[in-house]
């Protein structure tokens, strides 16, 4: 069984009375410890899908299932880390991530235990009494995402998570990610803009098209971790990508909507 599963979706928002199809006929297997990235160029839906898969908004048609049950609100197997970090700014570190134990009822000692973990994992451990205006950005991100990790859900759903976060710094927290979700086998369905991140981070890159709402390449990366962001494999994927996404841009694809295999084959190394 997968461990997430889209199928037929398709959503459209009317815009003063015209109606705007942003997704089409969208279908997705997720396998149980994939890192997912959905790449795709601006307004192209990328964030519709990720909120539809989190159950924060419904499809116009299609269906999103976890381990095969229907999703159809948000629930705490399905944790969400958007862009902004969302943390409220009246609670410390701790009072942040323990949030979401504090509505599933959990006893004080395991909430103990489990922050002690989580601190321990995201790197946090002496911060956890500052407020979040007493943070950098990169201990925002990993306090969002201790926050989201906190009730053991089965999927991490994340909007750009590293989107505010300056060029070195993003390079950073790329490397601490991987330590975080990669060795832990977390599923994860990350949005991001940056195909350098998609590359590094990604088990599997989605890439959509605005023209159509569709998906134009699903690109299964193997190489070993952690990856060499000089070698000429990740460089090839990189620029392969590019291409996707300079062509996803412009609209300009064969009639199948994608790029073709001999392409393909021509790019990626
Ligand atoms: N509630 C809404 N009402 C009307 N249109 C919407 C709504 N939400 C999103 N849209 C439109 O749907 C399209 C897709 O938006 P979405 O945020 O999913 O794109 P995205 O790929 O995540 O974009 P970006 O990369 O810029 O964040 C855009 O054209 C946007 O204007």
């Amino acid at each position: 069984m997968y461990k997430m599963e889209v199928k037929g979706l398709s959503k459209s928002y009317e815009v003063e009375g015209k109606r705007h199809i942003v997704l089409e006929d969208i279908n997705l297997k997720i396998m149980e410890g994939q890192f997912v990235s959905l790449l795709g160029p601006s307004g192209c839906g990328k964030t519709t899908l990720l909120t539809i898969m989190g159950g924060f908004q419904r499809p116009d048609r299609g269906e999103v299932f976890l381990e095969g049950k229907k999703v159809e609100k948000p629930g705490p197997e399905r944790a969400f880390v958007f862009q902004n970090y969302a943390l409220f700014p009246w609670m410390t570190v701790k009072e942040n991530i323990l949030y979401p134990l504090k509505k599933q009822r959990i006893s004080k000692k395991e909430q103990d235990e489990r922050l002690e973990e989580l601190l321990n994992l995201v790197n946090l451990k002496g911060k956890e009494n500052l407020y979040p205006h007493q943070l950098s950005g990169g201990m925002k991100q990993r306090t969002a995402v201790a926050r989201g990790l906190a009730p053991r859900p089965q999927v991490l759903l994340m909007d750009e998570p590293l989107g505010a976060l300056d060029f070195q710094m993003r390079k950073t927290m790329q490397e601490e990610m991987e330590q975080i979700f990669i060795k832990d086998k977390t599923t994860v369905i990350m949005v991001t803009h940056d195909v350098e991140e998609a590359v590094y981070l990604s088990d599997r890159i989605i890439v959509m098209s605005s023209a159509r709402g569709t998906i134009i390449e699903d690109l299964v990366l193997n190489d070993e971790r952690p990856r060499n962001r000089m070698s000429s494999a990740y460089r090839s994927k990189v620029n392969y990508l590019m291409e996707v996404l300079r062509r996803a841009v412009k609209g300009e694809f064969n009639k199948e909507g994608g790029i073709t295999e001999e392409e393909r084959r021509c790019l990626v190394v």
